[in-house]
C-alpha cells in the first residue's frame, strides 16, 4: 500500500510559511553577499539562515530523515540521494534576484523516498504563491488546481529558461546558440525569471509552455518537477530521454511534442552531476532500443549526440 506522506507535506507547508517571513523581512535589508562557484553565483546569510531553520525544524520532528540542502552541500555535505526519506531543499531559489530586490524569490522543498519524489513545495515569496503537489494527487497554487497549457504546437510556445551562473565560453556559447536556434523555429518568445523553481511552476500553471536548462541543480527543480508532472506536464532530459534529477539537465513542457521540439534544437554543455557520478549519456534504452549496461565513464566533449525519436 502506498504510504501517505500527507502529514509530512502539511508540515513542509507550515515551515515554508515560517521561512517566507524570514525572506520577506530580509528582502529590503542590507545584505552581506558572498561568492560560490563564479562571480555570478551569490549566497547571503539569509540563504544559510533559512536552510538552517528548515533543517532544524524537520530534524526535530523527523530525526531519521536525510537532507540535501543547497547551502549544506556548498559547505561540504554530500548530495547523494539514497532510498531513505530525504528532504531536498533550496532555501532561496533566485539569490541574485534577492540581492537585487528583483521580486521573484522562491523557497523550494521536495521530499523523496526510495529516490521517488513524494511531494514538492515551491513558495514564490514576493508573489505570495504557494505551489504544491503530492505524487498522484494533483498540483495546486494557493489551493487552486493547476493544469499546464497542453500546447502541442511549438511555434506557439512561450519558453522559459535561465542564464545561470556559468561565465565560461563553452557554457555561454552553448546557451546563447540554444536561444538562437529556439527563436528560429520560430517560437513566440523566451523569458528568464531568475529562479528555476518559479520558471517550472509557470509551466505547471500554463503561464509558460516549457522550461529547459543545463546547469541547474537537483534542489532547484526537485519540487517543481513533480508540480509540473502532477499538473499534466512532461519532464524529460535535455536530450528528450528519461529525466534524471541529479544530471543537471531538464526539459519540462506542456506536452511530449513540445518537449521533443526543444530537444531537437538545444544542446547540453558538459557539467558535473550533482551526485558526482560519471556523466551518463542521456540514453533512454526504451527510446532508442539500445541495451545499455555500462555507464559512460567520460564526458562527451562538447555537446551530446542528438537523441531524436
Ligand atoms: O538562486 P539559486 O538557488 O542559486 O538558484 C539559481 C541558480 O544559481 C542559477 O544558476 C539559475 O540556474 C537559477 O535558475 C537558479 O534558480
Ligand atoms: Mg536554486
Ligand atoms: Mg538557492
Amino acid at each position: 500500500v502506498m504510504a501517505d506522506w500527507g502529514k509530512c507535506l502539511d508540515f513542509g507547508v507550515s515551515i515554508a510559511r515560517q521561512a517566507r517571513t524570514v525572506v520577506l523581512d530580509a528582502f529590503e535589508a542590507q545584505k552581506v553577499v558572498s561568492l560560490k562557484t563564479s562571480p555570478a553565483d551569490l549566497v547571503t546569510e539569509t540563504d544559510q539562515g533559512v536552510e538552517n531553520l528548515l533543517i532544524s525544524a524537520i530534524k526535530e520532528k523527523y530525526p531519521t530523515h536525510k537532507f540535501i540542502g543547497e547551502e549544506s552541500v556548498a559547505a561540504g555535505a554530500s548530495p547523494v540521494l539514497t532510498d531513505s526519506p530525504t528532504w531536498i531543499i533550496d532555501p532561496i531559489d533566485g539569490t541574485t534576484n534577492f540581492v537585487h530586490r528583483f521580486p521573484f524569490v522562491a523557497i523550494s522543498i521536495a521530499f523523496a523516498v526510495n529516490k521517488q519524489t513524494e511531494f514538492g513545495i515551491v513558495y514564490s515569496c514576493m508573489e505570495d504563491k504557494l505551489y504544491r503537489a503530492q505524487r498522484g494527487k494533483g498540483a495546486f497554487c494557493n489551493d487552486i488546481p493547476l493544469r499546464t497549457s497542453g500546447l502541442e504546437d511549438i511555434t506557439k510556445a512561450l519558453v522559459v529558461t535561465e542564464i545561470g551562473t556559468e561565465r565560461d565560453d563553452l557554457s555561454l556559447s552553448t546557451l546563447t546558440s540554444n536561444i538562437y536556434r529556439l527563436l528560429k523555429i520560430p517560437i513566440h518568445g523566451i523569458r528568464a525569471v531568475g529562479t528555476a523553481a518559479v520558471d517550472m511552476c509557470l509551466v505547471a500553471s500554463a503561464g509558460a509552455d516549457a522550461y529547459y536548462h543545463v546547469g541547474m541543480h537537483c534542489w532547484d527543480i526537485a519540487a517543481s518537477a513533480l508540480i509540473v508532472s502532477e499538473a499534466g506536464g512532461v519532464v524529460h532530459d535535455i536530450s528528450g530521454g528519461k529525466f534524471d534529477l541529479m544530471s543537471r539537465r531538464v526539459i519540462a513542457a506542456s506536452s511530449r511534442t513540445v518537449a521533443r521540439g526543444i530537444a531537437q534544437v538545444v544542446e547540453a554543455f558538459p557539467c558535473e552531476r550533482d551526485d558526482g557520478l560519471p556523466d551518463l549519456l542521456p540514453l533512454d534504452p526504451k527510446v532508442i532500443g539500445l541495451n545499455l549496461t555500462s555507464r559512460c565513464s567520460t564526458l562527451v566533449q562538447g555537446t551530446y549526440p542528438k537523441l531524436l525519436w
